[in-house]
Formats: structure tokens, sequence, C-alpha cells
């Protein structure tokens, strides 16, 4: 076992490429099957990828709406940050009504307005520094706490993930999967089990596919078979992202990831959050407060383009869940590791 990471070998994908006129987004709905970018030139356009999922996963949608600010400031005249705040506010908020689960998203906007709020003369620049700068913290953040997150698993276990929380939902390396190919580098994880996650397929299409560029040859299961697979005793840990985490530790992660938490605590396996401190809304105080974010029920009849679903049949659509506290053996951030989190230990970490 070791403690080096290979990061020429374990962070190579690049979801956002900012040129310096426009926001280029590797186009996650096609994935695994073409690797295209698509290319934003104005910040409605980058509002529309993100609803889209054309940029998904927490921290990656934050980052894109950053430059999507940096690209609304195009069409601004003002002479300092505080005059082009008030015109660029409208543009802030049609990018903050993209998606409204993932706190990153006004997190980062907030960032944006704060930084823009005080800048002179040069308050382009200022927003374009600070969009590269949510960049680039989001990237050290995952590296440090693929560290901290792979430090908690015993050699020798299989570990299971759900969705994708790799380089495609962040700067790059990952949250869960940060942890994971850390996990995986250092010689502590014997098998990586990804489940499909239905109905967008983000474990089938992005986890797999990412994983696969590291040389890391995962195991794919339907999402139904999760429980089953870890009362066979072949996981010790459930690593996944969050989107939202609260005040007191619930958090809001892809559907599917609280009953992955109930069958966990049933069975022993333990059961982590990865996420950087820019998933920590410390304004909402419980998992009840979190808006669900419900998409198209037609995402349930067709995979690919083909239909599923019988005819004529409704469908109930909602693409997050919250996971109590209480099932959650460990949250690791960038900051550090807190152990069966409550609101006492989120407030000690993150103060509030
Ligand atoms: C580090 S990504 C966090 C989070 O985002 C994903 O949701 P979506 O694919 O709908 O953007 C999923 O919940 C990940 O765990």
């Amino acid at each position: 076992m070791n403690d080096t990471i290979d990061f020429d070998r374990y962070d190579r994908i690049r979801p956002i490429r900012w040129t310096g006129q426009a926001l280029e987004l590797l186009d996650q709905r096609k994935l695994p099957f073409a690797v295209e970018y698509v290319s934003c030139e104005d910040s409605d356009a980058v509002a529309a990828a993100i609803h889209a999922l054309t940029v998904r996963g927490a921290p990656a949608i934050g980052i894109a709406a950053a430059w999507g600010v940096v690209l609304a400031a195009k069409t601004i005249e003002a002479d300092d940050g505080a005059t082009a705040l008030a015109r660029i506010e409208p543009a802030m908020q049609r990018l903050n009504a993209a998606r409204p689960t993932a706190v990153n998203l006004a997190w980062a906007l907030a960032r944006m307005r704060r930084v823009l709020a005080v800048a002179g003369a040069d308050w382009r620049e200022v927003l374009a520094r600070e969009a590269q700068a949510i960049a680039d913290e989001d990237l050290a953040a995952n590296r440090r706490m693929g560290a901290l997150g792979a430090a908690l698993i015993e050699p020798g276990n299989g570990v299971l993930t759900h969705c994708n929380t790799g380089s495609l939902a962040t700067a790059g390396f990952g949250t869960a999967l940060g942890v994971i190919r850390a996990g995986v580098a250092q010689g502590r994880i014997a098998q990586v089990y990804a489940g499909e996650t239905r109905p967008w397929l983000q474990g089938a299409r992005l986890t797999v596919w990412e994983l696969e560029q590291d040389g890391i040859a995962p195991i794919l299961i339907a999402d139904s078979a999760a429980s089953h697979l870890m009362k066979t005793g072949k996981v010790g840990w459930v690593i996944v992202g969050a989107d939202r985490i609260c005040a007191n530790g619930d958090t809001a992660n892809k559907i599917g990831t609280y009953q992955l938490a109930i069958a966990a605590r049933h069975h022993g396996v333990k059961f982590m959050v990865a996420a950087p401190s820019s998933t920590v809304d410390m304004e909402t105080a419980s998992g009840d407060l979190i808006e669900i974010e419900e998409r198209d029920p037609g995402e349930l009849f067709a995979v690919g383009g083909n239909r599923t679903a019988a005819e004529r049949v409704g469908a109930w659509n909602p693409v997050f869940d919250v996971t109590p506290h209480e099932l959650i053996d460990a949250i690791v951030t960038e900051r550090g590791v807190i152990e069966r989190p409550d609101a006492a230990a989120m407030k000690a970490a993150f103060g509030g």
C-alpha cells in the first residue's frame, strides 16, 4: 500500500474549458458514446446547458455558472463593479434558476457578487479571476478530499458508489470518485462497484467511462441489486457525493442515495459522503427544507431515445433525495473528516 496518487493517470478529464471568449462544456448527455464539447457564447446558453445536464454535478454547475457571469459581463457597460452588478443581476438570476438543489450554484453566484460589488474599473478582469479561482480551488479540494477519504478505507474491501461524482462533476479528479481513485491508487480498494443510477444513468454512462479512462475496471450493478450486494459482504463502504449538506449533516444527493444508506446501516456497511465545503449549506437547518428537483417524467420512459415503458403511463421523477445525518458515518470535505455528523459537529467544523 502506498500514499501517493499519480494525478497524471487519475486526473486527466476536464469537463469545463474557458477559452477566454467562450465556455466549452463536455456534453455529458452524449457520453460515453461520443466525446463532444459544446461552446457557450453567453450566460443564457450556460443556464440552458446546466438545466439540460450538458454539464452536471454540484461543483461543476457552480463553476459553469461562475463563467456564465463572466460571459454576461461582455454585454454590460459600466465604469465600476457596483454599477455592473445591478445590470448583470438579471442574467445571474437566470443562471440561479437553472437547477434548485445543488447549493454550489447559488454559492458560486454569491461569491461572484461579492467581488463584483467592490470592484473598480477592472471589474471584468476581477470576475474572470474569481471564476478561475473557484475552479482551481475545487480541483485542489478534490485532491485533498481524495487523500482524507481514502485514509478511512481499510485495505482489501470493495466499495459501492452511486451516480457520477468524478472529474465530470467537478473541476477535476472528483469528490466521492476522487476518494475511490485515491483508494485504488493506494491499494486500499480491491473492487469498485458502480450503480447504474436510473433514470439518467450517470453511473452506467459516466462513472464507468471515467474509471475506464484510469484503467480501473468497475463492476456495474443495477440500482436494485445494491442491498443484495451489501448482504454478500463484498463491500465495506458506500461512498457518495452530495448536492447540499445541511447544518445538521442531512445530505441531499442523487435519488437512490437514501435507500443505499438504509441498506448500508442494516448490513453494517459504512457510509461516506465526500463533498467540498462549497456544498455545505449552514443556512439550511435540516434536509426537509431542501428543494428537491423534479425533472421531466419522460426521462423515465426511454433510454438513449429508445422507449422502455409502456404507453400512456404517468411517472414521478424526483432526481434527488435526502439522507438523514444519522445514517452517515463520515462526511469528508477538504477541511477534514466529520465522523457521525450532527449539528454540533457541523457547527464545530463550519461555524454558523
Ligand atoms: C460531485 S457531484 C454531486 C452530485 O451531483 C449529481 O447530480 P446530477 O448528476 O443530477 O447533477 C449527483 O447527485 C452527485 O452525487
